[in-house]
């Protein structure tokens, strides 16, 4: 960096390279199809490629470390020796005890996985325990760090921040219930200021440590604990310049913690105001500013003049300013220009990370040199306009008919207990009933037909026929199983809100705009560019199929409003709420058509809703509000005797119960295994009285559960729970297992809840049916 210019940076770079290069690679490790060595090789390379695409673009200090074979948790944990004891016995080398713990193998269950903070991404939950020794392993840091050295890239490796990593921390299961993580920040520093030492031993200039957990609502003794930690942090003998990296939301009091701390350099999202403002308001006191204000979780092109003009004022209250983005990059697909199937007009709305890397470079430039910048803003500039007065954003139709929407269009006929009735009358269903979250697995042969189909090497009819077979062959198994409510099993699907993107007006679905998920996990979140609608149908003939094949109730199947917008791309031009009451009105129209040809149970997804939860606990109410209406909006069309059911995996349910009873779903399946079934006991506490499903099944994991393990998750939740309230079914789709899993995982299920019914017959006091 020379005084003249200003420096440039990102926080972090999506990970599975422009072909999702590393999935592949990862995938075909786990399938024994290759070694360590080429796994590592092709991660080098894709490294190389990263980081000179950066660099090539006007980046000039690449961040490092950041690249990740699962998850960034998980290499925290890995890295300060976080390693329970049962993984270390369930595999002979460090790679392999790190996927054990990262998706479990033969002999052990995985860690826990959940949202990173309001994101689609999934990390791994460390577990600590009072006896947890933490060691110092930086080798990874080092040999990333080395790399990106020897290529000639000035690096900053980036760390998971002790505060995070025990505050993201769960205590063990042979751990003190109440043992507080936090605990152990003490001797969690003094490994953190060992891992600096390495570092700056290798040549780092700069560490960047992230801390997103400072913009959570956060007592005071944790706002303590954080000064305490980088005061230990600053004060170490021998270190790395360090810059915190905060981000999703306002630091509100944790500002003032970090802008005192003895550290060098401070990365604020800025692209909430409110942090802004405390930046002019207190100033850093010396310290580097890394200005995050390019967005890195929505994909719109940014209104660079009113970046700059953000920057400028930053600029005259801190000294050290970079220019960068909120977050990592980690969170948007690699490169716009890629969407050649986008007419022009629509793609240059679209900033991915390859396009926010430009947006950094030209503000950068734009501060010392206006005239050079130029034509870049003014591009900027004419793709906003495009944007503002396109009439492709508006549908009169849409307008009118949100308008009209009614309190009365929100709420079901009769209340639950009333339904109640009505739907088992209908259905008939026995005490402790079976089912499935959805999708069966999507095997190979069904992502090749579509992919045929897209090639134009086969017709629609001919792939039509290759679901309807699929069908038929889920259908058989489940009666075979001998489950209750059945499933069409999705392989239409490509992704369970894609599929609906692809069909609904205002939607734009991409091509190659692959977005990690968890581990090789990947999805392709669609973009919500204008008003929502449904030109016709989109799941009732698969329906129609299915139940035309069985006497057993096949339940219709559709994702949520909430989870539509969450695992999107939003509107930045108009409310969350709008969009969503949009959206909602989309899935009514085939909620009722789905209604009108038979079905009788309707599932509407909403796994979402509860990652999009805002951080702050004071935006929760007004989210919460226009959340659950939509879902209502979305589902109140039905009859009293048509049974809704919804379902929500990996979350924290605790702070929601009220806002899940609000939903007036008649079913709900949660996901419960993972937290062995801890949850049963709080929806008891809850009071909550509609019919529930806590999953008894992980299907994150390869694993098959023993029939006495599902028995003994079931009984747990009619322990708690009122039988004739339970329902049994995993803990989410099954469309990542393989089929010889699911057939075996689920006899085990079903025969889990038969024995289990057959306890309760055997006390008929507690088992009213
Ligand atoms: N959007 C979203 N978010 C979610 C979930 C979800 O289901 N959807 N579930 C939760 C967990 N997240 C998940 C995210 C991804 C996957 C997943 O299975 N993703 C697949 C891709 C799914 C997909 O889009 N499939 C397409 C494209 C498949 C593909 O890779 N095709 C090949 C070619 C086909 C071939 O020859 O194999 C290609 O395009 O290169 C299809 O089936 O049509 C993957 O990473 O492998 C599962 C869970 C939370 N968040
Ligand atoms: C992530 S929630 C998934 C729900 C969907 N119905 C499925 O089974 O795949
Ligand atoms: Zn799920």
């Amino acid at each position: 960096m020379t005084d003249s210019t200003t420096s440039t940076t990102v926080l972090g770079w999506p990970r599975q390279g422009p072909k999702r290069e590393l999935k592949r690679a990862i995938e075909a490790y786990w399938a024994g199809r290759s070694s360590a060595d080429e796994l590592h090789d092709i991660a080098a390379a894709l490294r190389a490629d990263a980081w000179k695409l950066l660099a090539d673009n006007g980046i000039d200090e690449v961040p490092t470390g950041d690249f990740s074979y699962y998850d960034h948790v998980l290499d925290a944990a890995t890295m300060v020796g976080a390693i329970p004891q049962r993984y270390r016995d369930a595999a002979d080398n460090d790679l392999d005890v790190y996927f054990a713990m990262a998706r479990g193998n033969d002999t052990v269950a995985p860690l826990e996985m959940t949202k990173w903070f309001d994101t689609n991404y999934h990390y791994l939950v460390p577990e600590l325990s009072p006896g947890t020794t933490f060691t110092a392993d930086a080798s990874r840091q080092l040999a990333h760090l080395a790399q990106a050295t020897a290529a000639g890239h000035p690096a900053r490796p980036v760390l998971v921040g002790p505060l995070t990593f025990l505050l993201l921390a769960k205590p063990a299961p042979d751990a003190p219930a109440d043992f507080d993580p936090l605990t152990l920040l003490d001797p969690l520093l003094e490994v953190y200021v060992e891992i600096l030492d390495q570092l700056q031993e290798a040549g780092a200039q700069w560490v960047q440590l992230d801390e997103p957990a400072l913009v959570l609502d956060q007592p005071a003794t944790v706002l303590e604990a954080a000064r305490h930690a980088l005061g230990r942090l600053g004060s170490a003998m021998k270190r790395p310049q360090l810059v915190v990296a905060s981000y999703f939301d306002a630091l509100q009091g944790a500002f003032e913690v970090l802008a005192d701390a003895p550290v060098d350099g401070l990365a604020i999202d800025c692209t909430v105001p409110d942090n802004v403002t405390a930046i002019l308001e207190h100033g850093l006191a010396g310290k580097r500013l890394v200005a995050g204000v390019i967005d890195g979780r929505n994909i719109w092109a940014a209104d660079l003049d009113d970046r700059l003009t953000t920057l400028r004022r930053l600029a005259e209250r801190v000294d050290d300013l970079v220019v960068g983005t909120s977050c990592s990059l980690l969170h948007v697909p690699l490169d716009a220009a890629k969407e050649t199937a986008v007419d022009d007009e629509l793609r240059s709305w679209l900033a991915f990370a390859r396009e926010k890397v430009l947006e950094v470079r030209t503000l950068a430039t734009a501060l010392t040199d206006e005239t050079a910048a130029a034509p870049a803003l003014e591009s900027a500039r004419n793709a906003l306009a495009s944007r503002r007065a396109s009439a492709r954003t508006y549908n009169d139709a849409v307008r009118a008919r949100m308008a009209a929407v009614t309190d009365a269009d929100a709420h079901r006929g009769a209340g639950y207990d009333e339904r109640r009735t009505l739907q088992q009358e209908a259905l008939g269903l026995p005490l402790l009933p079976t089912t499935t979250i959805g999708s069966f697995p999507q095997t190979d042969s069904l992502r090749k037909a579509r992919a045929a189909l897209r090639r134009g090497e086969i017709g629609q009819a001919a792939y039509d026929a290759t679901m309807r077979d699929e069908i038929a062959a889920v259908i058989e198994l489940q009666e075979q199983l001998g489950l209750d409510v059945l499933v069409h099993g999705e392989p239409e699907r490509n992704d369970m809100v894609q599929y609906f993107a692809e069909q609904l007006d205002g939607y734009l679905a991409t091509t190659h705009g692959w977005v990690q998920s968890y581990g090789t996990r990947c999805v392709r979140p669609p973009i919500i560019f204008g008003d929502v609608s449904r030109p016709e149908p989109m799941t009732v003939r698969w329906w129609q199929a299915a139940q035309s094949m069985t006497e057993r109730p096949v339940k219709g199947m559709l994702t949520g409003p909430v989870t539509m917008l969450a695992w999107s791309f939003v509107r930045d031009d108009q409310p969350l709420g709008d969009t969503a009451r949009q959206v909602a009105l989309a899935l009514r129209d085939e909620v009722s058509d789905l209604e009108a040809a038979g079905c009788r149970v309707i599932q509407v997804d909403e796994p979402a809703l509860r990652e999009t939860l805002p951080l702050r606990e004071s935006d929760r109410p007004a989210y919460l509000e226009w959340a659950t209406e939509s879902f209502r909006l979305a589902t109140s069309s039905v009859t009293d005797a048509t049974q809704v059911h919804t379902h929500m995996c990996y979350a924290d349910f605790g702070d929601i119960f009220a806002a899940i009873d609000d939903l007036d779903a008649d079913v709900i399946s949660l996901e419960a295994t993972r937290s062995g079934m801890s949850l049963a006991d709080e929806l008891k506490e809850s009071g909550y009285a509609k019919g529930v499903g806590p999953g008894v099944y992980d299907i994150h994991s390869p694993r098959v559960p023993s029939s006495e393990e599902v028995r003994e998750l079931l009984q747990k939740a009619v322990d708690a729970l009122p039988a004739q309230q339970v329902w049994v079914n995993p803990d989410c789709g099954l469309k990542t297992r393989r089929p010889d899993e699911v057939r075996a995982a689920l006899a085990n299920v079903v025969s889990a809840a038969a024995e289990v019914r057959e306890g309760l017959s055997a006390r008929p006091t507690t088992a009213r049916g």
